[in-house]
């Protein structure tokens, strides 16, 4: 099944008889839409209003769907709104005070004048910020726009949705506040000189969502000159989870990961730095191909072989990862039977994990589950336990084994809404930090 882009919210009204709302399902499924979320909004004395999510394909499939609930005799199709654009309106987060302002006591406790002698106390012991205010426990989510997702370089407010998402994230999964910084710089000296400025308000920095090759420079940099953990997430929060994956998908297939042949599409931000978690966790053949001569030079510099052409990468690797940003790019004439492909790219993968497996992949998935979402809450909710002032390769491969552990046999990542996972990485983070 093809993957469902066009998510529309559709206000359906229908007689108030057993039968009907399933008419209307009926109808929606036998078009091919995809139902999700039914709400009842309101009841009348001979109908029923109902909100239903619907996904379709495209903008064609979409308008034959609705054609088809509107033909249904008795069925009034009020109105059709965009699920996700409305879920955005006003956006995604919300800064709120943890203490309640009721009373003028409370007001001189909250700020002024009580605060200043918290000012006082953290002035004499600078350590007492993490006592006496949220630094300890906030996260800067830095990006300039220049690799939104697989969108490309399309500026730091167009990738507000995406800084709001991985901050909402936080909240919900590790209690971290996540606070969205936007550069108007893609100039990696103004990157760190300005994160280096503010980063004294912030337990940590994470990196989102910066192109290649400027990322290296910038994470680098600022990990030597800051003495707060930095991560860049598109780098080693997708190669903590890509490793999770790999190693799950070779303990159900009953293979040694360090003997199976890794071919990564796409050395950029992501792609480099599966290849490198691949190769220190002791995969031997760990090849790779990009676009960019100098992308493939990196790749050997760490120890990787680039090759020339995506035929014959695929035609060599047992394990294929795409990470492009170029949907469609993997031809499903290209798989071999048995092998893994995991086409990460968002918001569309280089193969739907469906074609894959029916061209004959033993496993795929697409960055929908294999996602680093299931990384970076628990890596910084760990490292911000343990008060660390970095985070470590030992802490990056500790996080995708307890990833791996959570996974269920058969699958190769583990549900990211299960609170669980984030724990265990937490706690997996922690201890190392604490060795
Ligand atoms: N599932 C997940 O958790 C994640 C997925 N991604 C996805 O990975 C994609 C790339 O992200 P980044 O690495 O941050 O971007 P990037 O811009 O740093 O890297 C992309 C690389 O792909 C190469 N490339 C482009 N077209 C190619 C082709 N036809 N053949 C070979 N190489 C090609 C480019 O030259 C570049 O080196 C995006 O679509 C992003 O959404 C990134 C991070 C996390
Ligand atoms: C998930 C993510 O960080 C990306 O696609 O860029
Ligand atoms: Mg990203």
């Amino acid at each position: 099944m093809a993957e469902k882009n066009v998510i529309r919210a559709l206000m359906v009204q229908t007689p108030s008889l057993p039968g009907n709302l399933g008419r209307v399902a009926s109808a929606i499924g036998m078009m091919g839409g995809d139902i999700g979320e039914i709400e009842t909004v309101q009841v009348g004395p001979t109908w029923t209003m109902r909100n239903i999510i619907v996904s379709c394909d495209s903008e064609t499939h979409l308008q034959e769907v609705l054609e088809t609930v509107r033909n249904l005799e008795g069925v009034i199709l009020h109105a059709v709104s965009d699920d996700v654009l409305q879920a955005h309106e006003g956006g995604k987060i919300h800064m709120t005070s943890r203490l309640d302002i009721h009373s003028i006591s409370d007001l001189r406790r909250v700020y002024t004048p009580g605060v200043a002698e918290v000012c006082r106390e953290i002035e004499k012991d600078p350590e007492k910020a993490r006592i006496y205010t949220s630094i300890g426990n906030s996260v800067a989510i830095v990006t300039d726009g220049t690799a939104i997702l697989g969108l490309g370089d399309i500026g730091s407010v167009a990738g507000m949705p995406v800084m709001e998402g991985k901050a909402a994230l936080f909240d919900r999964f590790v209690g971290i506040s996540g606070i969205p910084i936007l550069l108007n710089t893609k100039d990696p000296d103004e990157i760190v000189r300005t994160v280096k400025n503010i980063a004294s308000g912030f337990g940590g920095i994470l990196l989102e969502d910066i192109g290649s090759p400027h990322c290296f420079e910038v994470e680098e940099r600022l990990k030597n000159e800051l003495d707060i953990p930095v991560m860049h997430d598109d780098q080693h929060g997708t190669a903590v989870v890509t490793l999770a994956a790999v190693i799950s998908a070779c303990r159900s297939a009953g293979v040694d990961l360090k003997d199976a042949s890794v071919g990564q599409i796409g050395l950029g931000a992501a792609g480099l730095a599966i290849c490198r978690m691949c190769m220190a966790y002791g995969v031997s053949d760990v090849v790779g191909v990009d676009l960019s001569e100098d992308a493939k030079a990196r790749l050997a510099q760490y120890g990787g072989a680039p090759v020339d052409s995506l035929p014959e990468l695929m035609e060599r690797c047992d394990i294929v990862i795409a990470t492009t940003g170029v949907p469609g790019l993997i031809k499903k004439e290209w798989i071999r039977k048995g092998q893994v492909i995991l086409s990460l790219s968002n918001p569309k993968p280089e193969i739907e994990p469906e074609e894959a497996l029916a061209a004959g992949a033993a496993y795929a998935a697409d960055g929908r589950s294999v996602n680093n979402v299931l990384g970076f809450p628990g890596i910084f909710r760990g490292v911000l336990n343990a008060r660390s002032t970095e985070i470590t390769p030992q802490m990056l491969t500790a996080a995708a084994e307890a990833i791996a552990a959570c996974t269920k046999p058969g699958y190769l990542v583990p549900n990211p809404l299960n609170a669980r996972v984030h724990q265990v990485v937490a706690e997996a983070v922690e201890t190392v930090a604490h060795s």
